[in-house]
């Protein structure tokens, strides 16, 4: 079994929690108390870390609000990676996949120089593209499978020739290219009716379940259908809705306050469907 994953199972049962916290930490979003600051993304992050921490069982760290900052971001994202709890999944969302031999430098970026326990990958160029990232069994990779935004109807619930939706196909090839239980998909937290029927399909993978708060998700129904029958495999991802709560705070603590509070309601949550 790949560690990565156990990892991911044992926080999940010891703690009650699928909570994923996204580190889409816009700079133009974060309170103006960590403007002053050095490196305010990094303090931003830091405070999030320290106001979840009891209740995460994974971090995200969607790689395009690092990457679009050049330098610097990339320097914050390494650090962030280094603050982050040993004992939570972390997961690169990164959206990576290219021909074989580029894909060994995206596997090799994610996977040793910054060593992330899990990283999101997209199956449009198929099993050569993602190869690489599975060649790591001691990981997770999530494949984009049915995603949470509208667009997911244009490709993704196409109908093929066989009668099965493209996500179906992506689901089935993902089932057998799977080395040492290290494979995942992403489904959305938004379709959570067809979130039920592909877990029925697929006990053994574990799911990445971003859309909750922000996109109209449901922390409950996703954990509910998402789960695995071992009330287990899965993660649901709240970027926005917890990173970012409503308030003019006067300090950093207060900041952190309402961060808390946040993650223990969706713990709450989470907890009564377990
Ligand atoms: O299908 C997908 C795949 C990835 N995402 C990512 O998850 C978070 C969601 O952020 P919210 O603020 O909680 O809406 C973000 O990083 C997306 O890029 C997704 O939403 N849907």
């Amino acid at each position: 079994m790949s560690s990565a994953r156990d990892k991911a199972n044992r926080r999940i049962a010891s703690l009650q929690s699928m909570l994923c916290v996204g580190l889409d930490s816009d700079p133009s979003k974060i309170p103006t108390l960590f403007h002053s600051m050095e490196r305010p993304v990094l303090e931003f992050n830091r405070a999030i870390i320290r106001a979840t921490g009891e209740h995460a069982a994974a971090y995200k760290v969607n790689t395009a609000f690092y990457e679009s900052r050049g330098l610097a971001g990339m320097r914050d994202l390494d650090d962030t990676l280094q603050a982050l709890p040993p004992e939570c999944l972390s997961i690169a969302d990164a959206k990576r996949a290219d021909i074989g031999n580029t894909s060994r430098h995206y596997a090799k970026a994610f996977f040793e120089t910054w060593p992330f326990d899990a990283i999101t990958v997209a199956p449009y160029m198929g099993f050569d593209s993602l190869e690489p990232f599975f060649e790591y069994d001691d990981k997770l990779v999530f494949v984009l499978c049915l995603t949470s935004n509208p667009g997911s109807a244009d490709f993704e619930e196409r109908i093929l020739d066989d009668g099965r939706p493209l996500y179906r196909a992506v689901l089935d090839r993902v089932r057998s290219w799977q080395r040492n239980g290290n494979a995942g998909i992403v489904v959305g937290a938004t379709k959570a009716s067809l979130l039920q029927e592909l877990r029925q399909e697929a006990p053994e993978l574990f799911f990445l379940i971003p859309g909750v708060g922000a996109q109209g998700g449901s922390m409950q129904e996703a954990v509910n259908q998402g789960a695995d029958p071992d009330r287990g495999g899965a993660v649901v991802n709240v970027s926005r809705a917890l990173i970012f709560p409503k308030g003019d705070f006067r300090s950093i603590s207060e900041f952190e306050e309402a961060v808390r509070r946040e993650a223990a309601k969706l713990h709450d949550d989470i907890k009564e469907v377990l």
